[in-house]
Order: structure tokens, then C-alpha cells, then sequence
């Protein structure tokens, strides 16, 4: 298929997503999304493939959803469409997603970016949820993702003043795992991505499936879920390959089995 919102690269076993609407500063209008979910089942369907990395410009990771093509909506177009459902492919991928933002991760922007597994930010990454400021409040998770990131005082502030929080704000809350220098922001994504791709695929499925389940359950339910699929580990060539490379002291050769 041919992008012309996206650019849509495989590097070794990486398959790297860079968002490239650079007139819009990466607003995300209806064309992006549908690129954007091609690439990623294109990605998610090739074995090759063992993480991916979504990223935007030095300037704009995405500004949020694209208000111009926003604007003039209707309810009855908004509800019969399920506006904004289609976004939500990103949080449901099952391999594993890094985001790496620099600049500005904004309104939806900010929410795609929470879509992701973890969020490597730049020194000059920005995030926020201005849509107060436009008349709406965000629509793709943002009231519940934010929430969860950086607890109810600060997700308030965020949504209901509308203000940017910097990154070093952002890590200290626990949006994101970590901030480079800008001139390194691909390269550390990169290099975090080939690490985990070269892991066994499956364990690396599992781990986030459990992960992820931790927002969905109580700490019961959720250590209970963890037990079973640990206990499905031992099923795996890769457990096998994994504990007795360290026995033999050499380099587990991982077969994604
Ligand atoms: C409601 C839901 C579900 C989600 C949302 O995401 S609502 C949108 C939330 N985002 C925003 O409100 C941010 C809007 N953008 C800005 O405030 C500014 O663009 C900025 C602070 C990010 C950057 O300001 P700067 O002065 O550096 O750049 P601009 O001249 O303002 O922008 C350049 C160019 O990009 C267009 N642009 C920017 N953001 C969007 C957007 N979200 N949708 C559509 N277009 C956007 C901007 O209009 C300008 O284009 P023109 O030169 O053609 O006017």
C-alpha cells in the first residue's frame, strides 16, 4: 500500500511507524488513522516482526486530532460512525509498541501516545489534553489512560486547565519511562525496541497481555492471571532455550515457540 500520511519502515526485526503530516504538525485526521492501522496489522502479521515503534517529527509527535476535519461534525455523524473507535487498534496490538515523542504529543496526540506500551520522550516533548480549550474534553481514552498515568489531581489539572506538561513534568508523573536528549530519541527507541525484539515473541506477548491486565482487574484477579500464564511458559521451546543457555553460559537463540 502506498502512505502518504505515514512512512512505514522495517528495520531488522523493527518495524518503525513515523507519523508525516509535517504541514499539520501530525494532526490526526481520518487518512493517518486508516494508514496507521494498515501498517501496524501489516506489522502485527509478520513474523519477522518483533516490536514497533511509532514516532512524529522533532517538532510534533501529532498536535491531536485534526479540528479542521473535526469542526463541522455532527452528533448523529459522531455516534452513527463510532468517531474515534478506529484509533483504538493502537491498544489493542499484541506486540509490544514504544512510543518515542518529541515535541508536541497533544489531544489525541497525547492519547495515542498513551495507547502505547511506554513513551520514550524527547527533552523537548510537551503533552497535554487541550480539548477544554476547544469547547470538548478528550475522546480516545484520554480522561481514563491520564488518569491511570499520572493519578486523578494531576489528570484533573491536565484536562480541566487545558496546560502542557514538560518531560521532565512527565516522567516525574509516570507518563513516561524516560527522556533523551532529542538528537537520541530514535536511536534510544530503537535500540529499547531491537532489545526486546530479540526476545522470545511469544514470552514478550504474554508479558504485556499481563501487564495490561493489571488496569482491567482487582490484585487478586490479576496475580491469579499472571500465575496461569507463567505456568503456560514452561510449554514454550523458549523457556527451555532460555534457562538452558544461562545454565551453558552462552546466548539464548530464541525460536519464538
Ligand atoms: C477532541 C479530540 C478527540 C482530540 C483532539 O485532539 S482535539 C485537538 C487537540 N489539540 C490542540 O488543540 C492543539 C492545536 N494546535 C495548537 O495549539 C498549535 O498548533 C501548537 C501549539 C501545537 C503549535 O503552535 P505553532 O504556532 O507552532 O504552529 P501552528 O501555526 O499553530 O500550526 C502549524 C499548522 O498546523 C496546523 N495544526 C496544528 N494543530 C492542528 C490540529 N490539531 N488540527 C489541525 N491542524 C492543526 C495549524 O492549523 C497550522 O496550519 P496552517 O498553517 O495551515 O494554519
Amino acid at each position: 500500500m502506498g502512505y502518504e500520511n505515514i512512512r512505514v519502515e522495517t528495520r531488522g526485526r523493527v518495524g518503525l511507524v513515523t507519523l508525516n503530516r509535517p504541514s499539520a504538525l501530525n494532526a490526526l485526521n481520518s487518512a493517518l488513522i486508516a494508514e496507521l492501522n494498515t501498517a501496524l496489522g501489516s506489522f502485527e502479521s509478520d513474523e519477522k516482526i518483533g516490536c514497533i515503534v511509532l514516532t512524529g517529527s522533532e517538532k510534533a509527535f501529532a498536535a491531536g486530532a485534526d479540528i479542521k476535519e473535526m469542526g463541522s461534525l455532527t452528533y448523529m455523524e459522531a455516534y452513527l460512525n463510532d468517531f474515534i473507535t478506529s484509533w483504538d487498534q493502537v491498544s489493542r496490538a499484541r506486540k509490544p509498541i514504544i512510543a518515542a515523542v518529541a515535541g508536541y504529543a497533544l489531544g489525541g496526540g497525547c492519547e495515542l501516545a498513551m495507547m502505547c506500551d511506554f513513551i520514550i520522550a524527547a527533552d523537548t516533548a510537551k503533552f497535554g489534553q487541550p480539548e477544554i480549550t476547544l469547547g470538548v474534553m478528550p475522546g480516545a481514552g484520554g480522561t481514563q489512560r491520564l488518569t491511570r498515568f499520572v493519578g486523578k489531581s494531576k489528570a484533573m489539572d491536565m484536562c480541566l486547565t487545558g496546560r502542557m506538561m514538560d518531560a521532565q513534568e512527565a516522567e516525574r508523573s509516570g507518563l513516561v519511562s524516560r527522556v533523551v536528549p532529542a538528537d537520541e530519541l530514535l536511536e534510544e527507541a530503537m535500540k529499547a525496541a531491537e532489545k526486546i525484539a530479540g526476545f522470545s515473541l511469544p514470552i514478550a506477548m504474554m508479558t504485556k497481555e499481563s501487564v495490561n491486565r493489571s488496569y482491567e482487574t482487582t490484585l487478586a484477579e490479576g496475580v491469579r492471571f499472571e500465575r496461569r500464564v507463567f505456568h503456560s511458559m514452561f510449554a514454550t521451546e523458549d523457556q527451555k532455550e532460555g534457562m538452558s543457555a544461562f545454565v551453558d553460559k552462552r546466548k539464548p537463540q530464541f525460536n519464538n515457540r
